[in-house]
């Protein structure tokens, strides 16, 4: 009798096995969309682990591969979509090997929607990146337009998730994408924010190099935007307290605002930063997943619709919580050094920001 229900059981657990390993419609691999369940929970049904569903848009490329690495390693994450126009099987295949939260492929346009289904976060990371030689305003042209499809299907198929814009020119970007949201009617400034943790994440680097800490140890605020003379460290509000001379404010400004062509350069056309980018988009998703669990207290610099400066757009020292951006903090008391700066920054990023806009309302 038990013999007999054991062999009962393995058998149904063969034929259960069998139909996963049977070729798919569409796709030779098990995670990716047309899977009949998601990978790491094939053998048996069972429900979803609690936690954050998040989608990575642009999951193949540069960014998005070391990104969903990370992603996939977050506690917070229970279900991890890989999104790309190619190569997402090999991708997802390779990370669907690690043991932790489910993750699934989604390849081309005509799975976006799946993709974005039920997102809480959605992370953008897809376009072309610089080569020697060019701005981040120079990828406009590409860009925008990819931006815009991505940020069409979110307002139609998960217009409540959080949406963390990698793709350059950020300046731009954030704007397009308000403007998609708003023509949907989905927008809500709260939730939509333009990753800038890079340049933190290289401030606090460069000050800890200059200051003999340990960069894990230093917090410096930088305002504006992402590209160029916009990325302003406050270097007077660095955390622990501390003072430079003038000739180290501006070799720490110059390489904070450089820091994305230095990698340009020392790649030599190979593309721009993506492991360094990689990490910061993780600690940003981090923060903002901590925000949504509603953890107290979880502050990041973020490109953000805000009413801290004039414009309509600017980066500076944002509160995550359970709806995304929950406050603005001020800009805290500026030296003559950053008030110029800012100025700069202002006029460049008035330029980028109606850039954006008109993309969209042309
Ligand atoms: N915000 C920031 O601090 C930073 C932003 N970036 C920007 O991130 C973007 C991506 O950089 P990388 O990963 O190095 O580039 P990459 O070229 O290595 O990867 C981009 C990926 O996007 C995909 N893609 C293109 N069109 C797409 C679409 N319509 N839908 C979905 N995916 C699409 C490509 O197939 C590719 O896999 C660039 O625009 C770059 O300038 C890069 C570093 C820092
Ligand atoms: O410099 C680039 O083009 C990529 C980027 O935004 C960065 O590394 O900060």
């Amino acid at each position: 009798m038990e013999q007999q229900r054991q062999q009962g059981a393995a058998a149904r657990r063969m034929a259960t096995l069998a139909s996963h390993l049977r070729p798919q419609r569409a796709s030779s691999h098990p995670q990716m969309e047309e899977g009949p369940l998601l990978m790491g929970s094939n053998c048996r049904a069972k429900g979803a682990a609690p936690g954050f569903k998040v989608a990575i848009l642009g999951a193949a490329g540069g960014i998005g591969q070391p990104l969903a690495l990370l992603m996939k390693m977050n506690p917070l994450v229970s279900v991890l979509h890989l999104y790309d126009v190619v190569n997402t099987p090999g991708v997802t295949a390779d990370i669907s090997h690690m043991d932790t939260g489910a993750v699934r492929g989604f390849l081309g346009q005509p799975q976006l929607e799946n993709a974005l289904t039920g997102m809480d976060l959605v992370i953008i990371p897809a376009g072309v990146p610089r080569k020697p030689g060019m701005t981040r305003d120079d990828l406009f042209n590409i860009n925008a337009g990819i931006a815009r499809t991505l940020c069409e299907g979110i307002a139609k198929c998960c217009p409540k998730a959080i949406v963390n814009v990698i793709s350059n020119p950020v300046n731009s970007t954030v704007p397009i994408a308000a403007e998609v949201f708003k023509k949907a009617g989905t927008y809500d400034p709260k939730r939509l924010l333009g990753v800038t943790t890079l340049d933190v994440v290289r401030a606090n680097t460069f000050v800890g190099e200059v200051l003999g800490l340990d960069p894990r140890e230093v917090n410096v605020p930088v305002i504006g935007g992402h590209a160029g003379v916009t990325i302003l460290p406050l270097l007077s509000q660095v955390n622990p307290a501390c003072s430079f001379t003038s000739e180290e404010v501006n070799h720490l400004t110059s390489r904070i605002q450089n820091g994305g062509t230095e990698v340009v350069e020392a790649k030599a056309g190979a593309g721009s930063a993506t492991l360094s980018m990689a990490y910061a988009a993780a600690k940003f998703a981090d923060a903002c997943l901590r925000g949504l669990r509603g953890d107290a207290g979880i502050v990041e610099c973020s490109y953000v619709a805000s009413q801290v400066t004039d414009l309509p757009f600017f980066a500076s020292k944002v509160r995550l919580g359970r709806s995304g951006v929950e406050e603005i903090l001020p800009l805290g008391p500026l030296n003559e050094f950053e008030r110029a700066g800012l100025e700069k920054a202002k006029k460049e990023l008035a330029q980028s920001i109606q850039k954006g806009v008109s993309f969209i309302n042309k």
